[in-house]
């Protein structure tokens, strides 16, 4: 909440450690302290976006620890079998998206990543392995696996509608606005993927995943109680040189990398690039990576909450209004010309032409290099 947003520090300085904000107020029953409550919430929100991209969700209300602690274990009952176990679900089986990787068989930045993962993605109708994301879902045989996965994915998917409905207030859209948006995401294409990571040899000068941006609508990181791992880009002129001692994959960006470790009851909340393209780039897509040096298995389990296949994702109004509110209140920018807009996307377009450029050597998978 907003009160709170400035002074949990998290070990860091508050200026540098990601916001802790508590989704409860948006699911519990509407009151008049229940509408400030929201409000604040929704505000906190607004500024995690703009200020970092990424905040860590408080979703005690709807989730015990029990329950992510039994995700990260079935993961690990998964990983730990029989490599040949494993590459029965190999996504060569499939349509090359849906399916297990590989430790290395992902690729960032044209570099291999070191880890390995299974991928998951909203259930087609007339399933066809031969069309890019069109197959089937491979379910591990770990007792249980498949059922306590498809509860999480629909814990996640309601939040996910819960999270683009704070968005939306945050950015002052009207009732009839949020209907539209809503619209464009309530049958989400999502994707959920568990992901293992041995950690680094000490030698090795590459990362367990390199650093880049989610392209979607908004990620929901749960990952087991590693620290250190999970690391966030955040752009802030006058940081002063990467001391991190790695590759400066965020180019000539001033700014500095931060960790972002779990909190019990809490996921990790980023946006991807459609919501980028929504705020017309108020709120940015953050680089971030994995640099797990460890001597245990790392595993997490990030679920991507994704708009419609046939989403058209454009400039909302209200971003445009909040963008043309803050330019008119610059006094040497009063006759600004037209602000600059984000080009409309299909979402399915999108992703297909993402997906479609590996498809053709092999690689459904979408990846960044
Ligand atoms: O494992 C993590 O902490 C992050 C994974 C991630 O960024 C991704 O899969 O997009
Ligand atoms: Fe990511």
């Amino acid at each position: 909440m907003v009160s709170e947003t400035s002074t949990q520090t998290n070990g860091h300085n508050a200026q540098l450690s990601l916001p802790i904000i508590s989704i409860t107020p948006y699911l519990l029953q509407l009151s008049p302290e229940v509408e400030t409550q929201r409000a604040n919430v929704s505000a906190a929100i607004h500024a995690a976006c703009r200020d970092f991209g990424f905040f860590y969700l408080d979703i005690s209300a709807i989730s015990e620890p029990k329950e992510t602690e039994e995700l990260t274990e079935l993961a690990r009952r998964f990983f730990y079998s029989p490599q040949e176990e494993k590459d029965e679900l190999s996504l060569s089986n499939q349509d090359h998206a849906r399916g297990y990787a590989r430790l290395k068989e992902n690729v960032t930045n044209g570099k291999a990543d070191n880890h390995e993962g299974i991928d998951f993605y909203r259930p087609v109708d007339n399933p066809d392995k031969t069309k890019p994301l069109w197959g089937e879902n491979q379910w591990p045989t770990v007792p249980q696996f498949r059922e306590k996965y498809e509860a999480w994915v629909e814990k996640m998917k309601m939040l996910g509608l819960v999270v683009m409905e704070a968005m939306a207030v945050g950015l002052g859209m009207t009732a009839d606005e949020w209907k539209e948006l809503r619209s464009s995401v309530d049958d989400s294409f999502w994707v959920m993927r568990a992901i293992g990571y041995p950690p680094l040899p000490n030698d090795h000068d590459g990362f367990s995943c390199g650093a880049h941006k989610d392209y979607g609508c908004l990620t929901f990181l749960h990952a087991d109680t590693t620290l250190g791992a999970l690391q966030v880009f955040l752009r802030r002129s006058g940081a002063g040189p990467d001391l991190s001692g790695l590759p400066a994959e965020q180019g000539d960006e001033e700014g500095v990398w931060i960790t972002a470790d779990p909190i019990l009851g809490c996921v990790v909340c980023n946006i991807g690039e459609m919501w980028e393209i929504w705020s017309n780039g108020l709120y940015k897509s953050t680089l971030h990576r994995v640099v797990h040096r460890g001597s245990n298995y790392r595993v997490s389990v990030p679920f991507f909450f994704e708009p419609n296949l046939d989403a058209l994702v454009k400039p909302l109004d209200a971003a445009l209004r909040v963008q043309k509110k803050e330019k008119t209140a610059l006094p040497s920018e009063g006759k600004a010309e037209k602000a600059k807009e984000y080009k409309p996307t299909v979402y399915g377009e999108f992703l297909m032409a993402k997906v479609g450029n590996n498809f053709a050597n092999g690689k459904g998978k979408y990846v960044d290099d």
